[in-house]
């Protein structure tokens, strides 16, 4: 388990894009280990999910970094690969496999588990304990990833990130399918992660309500860069960008509440 205070992943002046475009133009952002979760937001297209790309090796950079306890993210050699793995868990929206017509609930997670102590990361987690947690009930784990609705494969794939015990867990929007009751039971869970088990979230999302219940701290993401960093509350309290200042009109009642 990583000590509190050990930078996990660094990105440092990190550049990178698609096929020679960039996207991201120079973003500085350290997630440390056992710290309180933060959070990413910003406009649609401004970057996000190709940072987190980038942040777990999908995307290597053009220029700058993207380091995993020192080490460059996206050249990392199989011992580390495997290290990393288990250590970094990114859930994004579409995260769970369906190809498969007979992966069931029990063989997903059991393989998740499987494969978590073979990555070292031993702990007493069940596929029963990880259902609960995401509060789906007992009688999934028989069922096909197949036949389940968007929200359910979303707290499944929380569920099977969740089995290595990461020290760091990427959230890419992972609870847009989930009705507002469940999200709020959901968040309050996400919580404790990091208070009982020491683990380190990262949360991008639009929902701002999500955002300010769970982070502590956020970085505006616009065009590539980050534009702002601070508490939601005082950020849209006292906007000054104006993307900051279009996300404070565009949820005033959330903008309103924080206030
Ligand atoms: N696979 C891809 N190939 C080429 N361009 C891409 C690819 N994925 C994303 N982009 C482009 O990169 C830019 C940033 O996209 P990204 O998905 O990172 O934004 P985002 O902030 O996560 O947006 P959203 O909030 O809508 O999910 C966009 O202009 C997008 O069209």
């Amino acid at each position: 388990m990583a000590q509190a205070g050990e930078a996990i992943i660094v990105a440092s002046a990190l550049h990178t894009g698609y096929d020679g475009q960039e996207v991201l133009h120079g973003v500085d952002l350290t997630i440390g280990a056992r710290e309180p979760a933060v959070g990413i937001v910003g406009p649609s297209g401004a970057g996000k999910s190709t940072l987190v790309r980038a942040l777990v090796g999908l995307r290597p950079p053009y220029a700058g970094t993207a380091t995993y306890r020192g080490r460059t993210v996206s050249k990392l050699r199989r011992g580390d690969k495997k290290e990393f793995a288990g250590a970094v868990r990114r859930v994004s929206q579409d995260g769970v496999p369906t190809s498969d017509p007979r992966l069931t609930v029990e063989k997903y997670l059991t393989a998740a588990l499987k494969e978590a102590r073979r990555a070292g990361r031993t702990h007493a987690s069940t596929p029963e304990g990880l259902l609960e947690f995401v509060a789906l009930e007992q009688h999934f784990l028989p069922r096909t990833v197949r036949t389940m609705s968007g929200g359910e494969r979303q707290r499944l794939a929380l569920a099977h990130a969740l089995a290595t015990r990461p020290d760091v867990l990427i959230l890419d929007e992972p609870l847009t399918a989930i009705d507002p009751g469940l999200r709020s039971e959901i968040l309050r869970r996400l919580k404790t992660l990091t208070t009982d088990l020491g683990i380190s979230v990262l949360l991008v999302s639009h929902d701002l309500e999500s955002v300010e219940r769970l982070c502590s701290r956020v970085h505006v993401l616009a065009d590539g860069v980050i534009v702002a960093t601070g508490p939601l509350s005082q950020l849209l309290a006292a906007p000054d960008h104006p993307v900051v200042a279009d996300l404070a009109a565009a949820a005033p009642l959330t903008a309103q509440r924080l206030r």
